[in-house]
């Protein structure tokens, strides 16, 4: 993983004026990048950019040592898969079909499917795990199956480099995880380059190999950790009553605490939905309440009273605060 794939120099992003400016990058072969910054930072712009689809202010994009404004549209679509997450009305067509115009970039016919084509559809098919799917109408789908083909698509292109603006964005948390499984272990196994848009930061930071975090115009880039700690992404995600719990690994609501409660847990999952129903209650665990609660082996007690139910224990505990 160590062939320079992608550089960036000096790119200013925008429309009539510049969103960001000064964008400086180098991707290798191989690796995951994970675009992320706040809604209207220019994700978008920079992945449509990337694509030729928006003009630069200023700046070159090189792929593969090749200045990108030399590419006719053919050469980009060969070398350049992309998914979006608008996903606009779709044409009443077999899944097998909309997956297929992923090998539309190779022909100039679209009837000349060959069997290299139809194997690298069937392949993508069964990478995304959407076999199941293949037969069924695209416009029939919910919308995250249909994310899930537009996936497909965009693997079955065969591209070095697959630019994905937030391809989860309509999926469960299952398909989430898959999908960012599966591109990490895509570009591990088969060197494929993959830039994508994300607002699942704790996804984006524990898959990616590289961060771009676009912060009020500024365009930072690094390893996911050294950018995470020092553009202290989460502090300057966290709002007033939202803040990122660094022992807990999420961001939590910071419900009014005025009552203080001693919890002694088991580290069990139920003390974990204790600790989670006293503080959304109001209540800030702490050892220095002769307040008590316990978590022991599946029980809830109040003091040494046993308690029915974690309804039981808010009104009770409401009562003896
Ligand atoms: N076609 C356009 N013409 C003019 N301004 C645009 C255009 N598209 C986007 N913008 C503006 O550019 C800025 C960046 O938009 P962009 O969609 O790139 O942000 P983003 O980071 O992808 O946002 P989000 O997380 O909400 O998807 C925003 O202020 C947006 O209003």
């Amino acid at each position: 993983m160590n062939e320079s794939i992608l550089h960036i120099n000096n790119l200013s992003i925008g429309y009539s004026k510049p969103i960001c400016s000064n964008i400086q990058a180098n991707v290798k072969k191989g690796e995951l990048v994970g675009l992320t910054g706040k809604n209207g930072s220019g994700k978008s712009t920079l992945i449509r950019s990337l694509l030729g689809l928006e003009l630069l202010l200023s700046g070159e994009i090189f792929l593969q040592g090749e200045n990108l404004k030399n590419w006719e549209v053919k050469k980009r679509s060969q070398k350049i898969a992309a998914v979006f997450s608008r996903l606009n009305q779709v044409p009443a067509i077999p899944v097998f079909d909309l997956v297929a115009l992923g090998r539309l970039p190779f022909h100039s016919n679209f009837s000349k499917l060959n069997s290299n084509d139809k194997d690298w559809i069937h392949h993508a098919i069964e990478l995304v795990g959407i076999v199941d799917l293949k037969n069924r109408f695209a416009n029939q789908l919910s919308d995250g199956q249909l994310q899930m083909v537009m996936i497909a698509r965009a693997l079955a292109q065969d591209t070095e480099l697959v630019l994905m603006d937030e391809p989860t964005s309509h999926l469960d948390i299952e398909n989430q995880f898959k999908i960012f499984e599966l591109i990490h272990k895509l570009s591990e196994e088969t060197e494929k380059t993959f830039i994508v848009a994300s607002h699942q930061i704790e996804l984006v930071l524990q898959n990616a190999s590289q961060i771009w975090w676009l912060d009020d115009g500024e365009f930072h880039a690094g390893l996911p950790e050294q950018i995470a700690y020092e553009q202290q992404i989460f502090e300057k995600l966290s709002q007033e009553k939202i803040r990122f719990d660094y022992a807990m690994g999420s961001f939590r609501f910071q419900h009014l605490k005025n009552k203080k409660v001693n919890l002694v847990t088991d580290g069990s999952d139920l003390a974990y939905w204790v600790k989670h129903a006293l503080e959304r209650n109001g209540f800030e665990v702490s050892n220095d309440s002769a307040l008590k609660v316990i978590v022991n082996k599946g029980f809830v007690y109040l003091d040494d009273f046993k308690l029915k139910s974690l309804r039981s224990l808010i009104e009770k505990i409401n009562k003896n605060e």
